[in-house]
């Protein structure tokens, strides 16, 4: 089977709007695997926390740091994953984060806009040498709460944040400015498309009003020598295990395990 490979004609296309969007990064039979397992996995509905909006809406997400041998977590070492990031970023990648995200019908709640990089850079990362991978395991459309990036804004360097209700978000003036000059793009994707996006790419999402969940899988990497200098994350400062690509559907893996290094709120 072959699967897709970050082109350098992607390589420039996300230096200038800072983004990609990679169709059909899974194969149906994949996504198709990860969305049953996840919409079924205990672990993750009970290491799952909320986050609420400014309307009381609530997105809830599973965060683990170290990667391990569930399904989840072999997509994010998978060759073609890192490999996306390793010539996006540059350089050899580390594994920071990776979360799933879980914005049921009509409860998901909106996100504000930010900048990824406006929160790690409070974790101790020097440099926004770092990257979002977000795969949809659930088609995301307007009606559903897709992502909305501002292209070109990572060009902007980073932008001061502050706390909005419950969630962290850049600067209101530089936003509205920033949206006079570029072009907001809503990015629709079919389950299975993955989108890699600069740490200082600014985004939000809408709410799910819709009778249709939006699930997705976000995994986070720095480059391997932008090490945070505080904080206690061992995946970000050494090397990927990476497996074949295959890997995700030989796995006989229910879900991800219980003491996997969840993030704990
Ligand atoms: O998936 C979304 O709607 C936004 C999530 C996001 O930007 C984040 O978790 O940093
Ligand atoms: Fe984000």
């Amino acid at each position: 089977m072959n699967y897709k490979k970050i082109s350098k004609a992607e390589k420039e296309l996300f230096d200038k709007d800072g983004y990609i969007l990679v169709k059909g990064m899974l194969k149906p039979d994949e996504v198709k695997k990860l969305y049953a397992i996840a919409v079924q996995d205990q672990v993750i509905s009970h290491k799952s926390y909320d986050r609420g909006d400014a309307n009381g809406l609530r997105t809830k997400l599973a965060l683990w740091y170290s990667l391990g041998d569930d399904v989840y977590s072999l997509l994010a070492r998978s060759k073609r994953i890192v490999n996306g990031a390793r010539v996006l970023l540059g350089g050899e990648p580390a594994h920071f984060h990776s979360k799933l995200m879980q914005k049921e019908p009509k409860v998901g709640g909106a996100w504000e806009w930010h900048q990824d990089y406006g929160y790690w850079y409070r974790d101790g990362f020097l440099y926004p040498q770092m990257i979002s991978v977000l795969t949809a395991l659930s088609p995301a459309t307007k009606e559903n709460g897709c992502l909305q990036v501002l292209k070109g804004s990572h060009l902007a360097g980073r932008i001061e944040h502050g706390f909005s209700g419950e969630q962290v978000g850049a600067n209101q003036e530089r936003v509205d400015e920033l949206l006079k000059q570029l072009a907001l793009v809503f990015v629709e994707m079919e389950a299975g498309d993955t989108l890699f996006f600069h740490s200082n790419t600014l985004h939000r999402s809408d709410a799910n009003l819709s009778d249709h969940p939006r699930w997705s899988l976000i995994s986070a990497y720095n480059l391997l020598t932008n090490k945070p200098y505080k904080g206690n994350y061992p995946s970000a400062t050494a090397p990927i295990n990476c497996v074949n690509d295959q890997a995700l559907l030989e796995s006989n893996s229910e879900g991800i395990e219980e003491d996997a290094n969840f993030l704990v709120k």
